[in-house]
Order: C-alpha cells, then structure tokens, then sequence
C-alpha cells in the first residue's frame, strides 16, 4: 500500500510556477505544504520530466529525499545509454531491483520490462512491493541494488527533461489526497493554472469536461473535504489525465495507477478502467481525442480492472515476479501461486 496520496501528474517546471503571480495555485498551495521546503531545495528550477507531487499530508521523509535527489547533479541521475538489441520499443525496465525498508526485505530481484503502447498490471498479494515497484519506476525511491532504465538510460532517482531520452511518467496514487485548501476545479486544473497559457474560463471549460469524463458534475466548486472518498479518486483521476491540447510537454507519456479503483462501487470502476483505456494513445480519451498515453501500469486486485483496463500482467510475490502473462491467460495459468491468487482459496503456496 503506498504511503502517499494521489498527486496530479506533475511534469514540473518550478521556474514557471515560481513566476506566476503569489496568488497562483501553487503559491497557496506551496505556502501551506512541505511541498515547498522541496522547492526551496529546488534552485537551479530545472524541468522534471519524471516527477510526482508529494501530497500536503501523509509525505514521507524517504520519499522526500527521493524527490530532493533529483536536485543533484545530471552525471549522478543518468548514466551511459544501454544498447539492447530488440529492445528499441521498452520505455521502462526494472533489472534485478532489490529494496527493503529497515530489516524488512521487500524487493529481491524483480526485473520486466514495460514496452511502448502496453497496458500492465502488476499484481500480487497485499505487502508483497507492488506500490514500491510503482515508486522506484517513478523515481520517488531509490532501489537499494539493481537498475532502472528509462528509454535505455539508466536511472537513479528522477529524470531531468532537458535530458533528450527522458520520460515523462505521472504517478496517481491509491488514496485520494487532494490540496485541501484548493477547490476540485482548482486541484483539477492545477497543470494547466501553473503551465499553460490557456485563459482561466477555458481551463473551467476543460476541468468541467474532465470531470463529466469521470463522472462528476457540479462538484467544481467544492473543496476535497466536501467529497465523497470515491469522488475523492475520481477528481485525483481527473487531475491525472487533464492535458493541454496546445502545449503537449506537460503531458505524461507513461501513467502508473496505484489501486484506481479500490473503494470504488463497480459502475464507478467502470468509469475509471474505460477511462484508464481511453486515455491509451490506441483510443480516444473520454472528451473524443485521440489518447496520449504511450503506456501505462496499474496496480490493482480488482478482477474488474484486471479484466477491463489491463493487457498483460505481472505477478509479485516475495520480492520477485515469479508470472507474466496476457490478461486471458491469468485465469487458466496452471502456476499454483496465480491459480490461488486468482481463486481466492485459502489453500496453495499464497500464506497469510
Ligand atoms: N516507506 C516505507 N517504510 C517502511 N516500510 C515500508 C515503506 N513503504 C512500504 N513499506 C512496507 O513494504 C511492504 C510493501 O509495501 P507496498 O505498499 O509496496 O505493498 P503492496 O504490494 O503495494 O501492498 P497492498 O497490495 O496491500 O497495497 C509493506 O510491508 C509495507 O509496510
């Protein structure tokens, strides 16, 4: 279960935020947060391609010196492009990633690879690193041994986008913490506030759209405590997958879902998965344009989602991916472990 709480997708240039006027979104929101103690840490302003916004509460101190690496200097963040035969299309690849939290080993050699245009899941038991898994990948923690490779580059800690290989990859976590002290157009539309030139009533226009997208009307003046807890996911959805049309660089090319759906009712989720597809670049997002997301990863043990938004999966369990396979395969696999997991028994190798 990951620590944070869902975060905008936020591909951020803090000189562009930092410039715009102290009543900007980010200057009430940076005033109030710890989120502002990672700028100030900030100074060279550059542009982070790999980026997730911590959220005002629950921030973790790990979490934040994995934000804060990415403060140090390039030679430190990325290192010799990796040639690999067959491989020009893997936008993502974990090799032999180890971590553990005190004496807790967690990760014990988990190595896939994330292609271009593929929709992953990633599951397994409760506890077994899938979030850490979508952490490492993002950038917010940092393997303990092992690589990440983004585009053939290898990675530690963030990605900085003037950096011709990067990625940029939007992180939506499980629980839904929004900016308490923004209103949901403001939390939805914060992109495009802080980095877009796009005048105010159309941004309205657009987080109104995103938020019919997903479900939601009239909501756009209230503030995240007026909201429901699924409400709550969706306007982090929304958040996640609003874009601007005219400016693409503050996209993400890659979205990595922690739980979209846990604690969501089953039509909700189906708003939620068909929305997940839709922003895929092989569809249309949910406002009729063409999707934008090269790929992306889900977290999930919902079979709904498994079976509506996702086309290949992973299985961890004890530290190491010990199954891949299509969606369809997942249920006639003869592996015991995915065979339990997939049944819900209480016999097989799976113990609690
Ligand atoms: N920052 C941290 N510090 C200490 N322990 C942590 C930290 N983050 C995760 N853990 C521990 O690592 C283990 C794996 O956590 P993680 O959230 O990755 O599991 P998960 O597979 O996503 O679980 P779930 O399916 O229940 O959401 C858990 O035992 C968790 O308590």
């Amino acid at each position: 279960m990951v620590s944070l709480s869902t975060n905008p997708f936020f591909s951020l240039t803090t000189q562009n935020a930092a410039s715009r006027s102290s009543s900007s979104l980010y200057s009430r929101f940076a005033a109030s947060t710890k989120f502002n103690s990672f700028h100030a840490n900030n100074k060279d302003h550059r542009k982070v391609v790999c980026a997730c916004v911590a959220p005002p509460t629950n921030f973790k101190s790990e979490d934040s010196s994995a934000l804060r690496f990415n403060g140090s200097s390039k030679s430190e963040q990325l290192s010799t492009l990796r040639e690999q035969d067959g491989d020009s299309d893997v936008l993502i690849e974990c090799r032999d990633v180890y971590k553990s939290f005190g004496e807790k080993k967690i990760l014990n050699g988990v190595s896939f690879k994330i292609r271009h245009g593929e929709a992953v899941g990633i599951i397994g038991p409760s506890g077994t690193g899938k979030s850490t898994v979508l952490k490492i990948i993002a950038g917010l923690l940092i393997p303990d041994k092992g690589e990440v490779y983004i585009r053939g580059r290898k990675r530690v800690g963030l990605v900085s986008d003037d950096e011709l290989h990067g990625l940029r990859i939007g992180l939506v976590f499980q629980s839904a913490a929004l900016f308490d002290s923004l209103t949901v157009r403001e939390n939805v539309g914060f992109l495009l506030y802080e980095h877009s030139s796009m005048p105010e009533d159309q941004i309205s226009e657009v987080v109104k759209e995103t938020l019919a997208a997903v479900g939601l009307k009239g909501v756009e003046n209230r503030l995240p405590s007026e909201l429901s807890g699924g409400m709550k996911k969706r306007v982090a959805l929304a958040r996640s997958i609003i874009y601007d049309n005219s400016k693409d660089s503050i996209e993400p090319e890659v979205l990595l879902y922690d739980e979209p759906t846990a604690g969501l009712d089953p039509i909700a989720s189906t708003v939620v998965e068909d929305l997940i597809r839709s922003v895929h670049i092989k569809g249309q997002d949910a406002r009729g344009k063409p999707g934008n997301i090269a790929s992306y990863v889900v977290v999930t043990h919902q079979h709904s989602t498994i079976k509506r938004a996702i086309d290949r999966l992973v299985f961890l369990h004890k530290g190491k991916i010990v199954w891949e396979g299509m969606t369809h395969e997942f249920t006639t696999s003869t592996n015991p472990i995915v065979q339990q997991f997939a049944s819900g028994s209480l016999e097989g190798p799976i113990k609690y």
